[in-house]
């Protein structure tokens, strides 16, 4: 059996089953999703974290490209109760560490107390725990990524759904889900998908109808340059944000954000909205969350396990953002409206755009 050994942060180390060979480091975080394993996986929020699913057995529906977020696997590492021939496989040739038949309550139940942590992991025929113990030595705090969009983002502005007669979105890549970009086709909506470090004067040669700030890995604070991008349009465009998008939008307008202890990840988040007084449900994967949303946006919805800020709307300014994920994949779809309210909001700034007819 190849050895598996993962270093916690403290020097503990547990042994697994290796099922995907390599060595790795990143902040170990858990999922409660008992579904898409493979929107997980390809999500570039997860970059520089080590994934464990709560869930036991993972891979049990197989592995299908129509499912991916992105073109590669984001976790720097996986580890699982059980994981099937068919991801151990794909994680194989991604290059992607991965080991099973750990006790995964166990883990789980250190980032609960502890929170978040460094991990290092080495998987192999001939690895220690030496080797693993080394990974956690070089282990980064998330926060110390201080320039993680560039490993995440379009590298060039890329226009999808070119002719579309919807709303024009300029959306700010810093690590988007393909299924937000979806989510806008399938609305007719024409999306240019700008690198995560645009300036100002390329958002203002798309002229866009929304500025939509994207999901992305790591710490809000981070993203400098899409920070002043909010501060530069909001007003004048309407503004959009999804997860980090939300964080980015409360830093930009005199909120602040903070470390959770060990954050949001699953599909079954309870969202309370409260006008409506409706509860949804909501896939989340977050590990920072606003904290105070400052002087201009207004909390409508609150996450019920732990009242932190779900979704905010702009006091004086066209603002809706939302900390979970509205494109629903792999669902529920509870709160796929989300798209079809900012394109509203969109088109009713197209609409005063154009000149009145004498
Ligand atoms: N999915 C996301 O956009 C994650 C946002 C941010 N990186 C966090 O962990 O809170």
């Amino acid at each position: 059996m190849t050895e598996a050994y993962v270093a916690l942060e403290g020097g503990h180390v547990i042994e697994g089953r290796g099922r995907a060979p390599g060595t790795a480091r990143g902040e170990l975080v858990f999922t409660t999703a008992y579904t898409g394993y493979e929107e997980s996986l390809t999500d570039p929020s997860y970059e520089e974290q080590v994934l464990t699913f709560s869930y036991p057995l993972i891979g049990n529906y197989g592995v299908r490209e129509e499912r991916f977020e992105d073109d590669r696997v984001h976790p720097r590492a996986v580890l699982a109760k059980e994981l099937t021939e068919d991801v151990a496989d794909w994680l194989a040739e991604e290059g992607v560490p991965a080991v099973d038949h750990l006790d995964t309550r166990d883990v789980v139940t250190d980032i609960r107390d502890e929170g978040a942590m460094k991990c290092g992991i080495a998987v192999g025929d001939d690895v220690t725990e030496a080797d693993a113990l080394e990974q956690l030595e070089q282990c980064k705090g998330m926060s110390e990524h201080t320039d993680i969009g560039s490993q995440v983002s379009v590298d060039e502005p890329v226009v999808r759904g070119e002719g579309n007669d919807g709303e024009t979105v300029a959306l700010v890549d810093c690590g988007a889900k393909g299924s937000i970009v979806d989510s806008l086709l399938a609305r007719d909506a024409e999306v240019h998908v700008l690198p995560y470090d645009a300036t100002p004067e390329d958002v203002a040669s798309v002229d866009p109808d929304v500025l939509f700030i994207s999901n992305g890995p790591g710490d809000p604070a981070n993203y400098g340059a899409a920070i002043d991008l909010v501060q530069e349009f909001v007003g004048e465009t309407p503004v959009a944000g999804i997860c980090l998008g939300q964080q980015i939008v409360a830093e930009a307008l005199g909120g602040t954000t903070e470390k959770m202890d060990f954050g949001h990840r699953g599909v079954n988040q309870p969202v309370l909205d409260l006008e409506s007084g409706q509860v949804v449900m909501t896939t989340q994967n977050h590990g920072y969350t606003v904290d105070e949303p400052g002087d201009h946006l207004e909390v409508t919805q609150i996450n019920v396990n732990d009242d932190t800020p779900e979704g905010l709307d702009g006091i004086d300014h066209d603002i809706i953002t939302r900390q979970y994920h509205p494109e629903a994949n792999p669902g529920p779809e509870d709160t796929l409206d989300f798209f079809d309210d900012v394109l509203a909001m969109a088109d009713e700034r197209a609409q005063r755009a154009v000149p009145a007819d004498d």
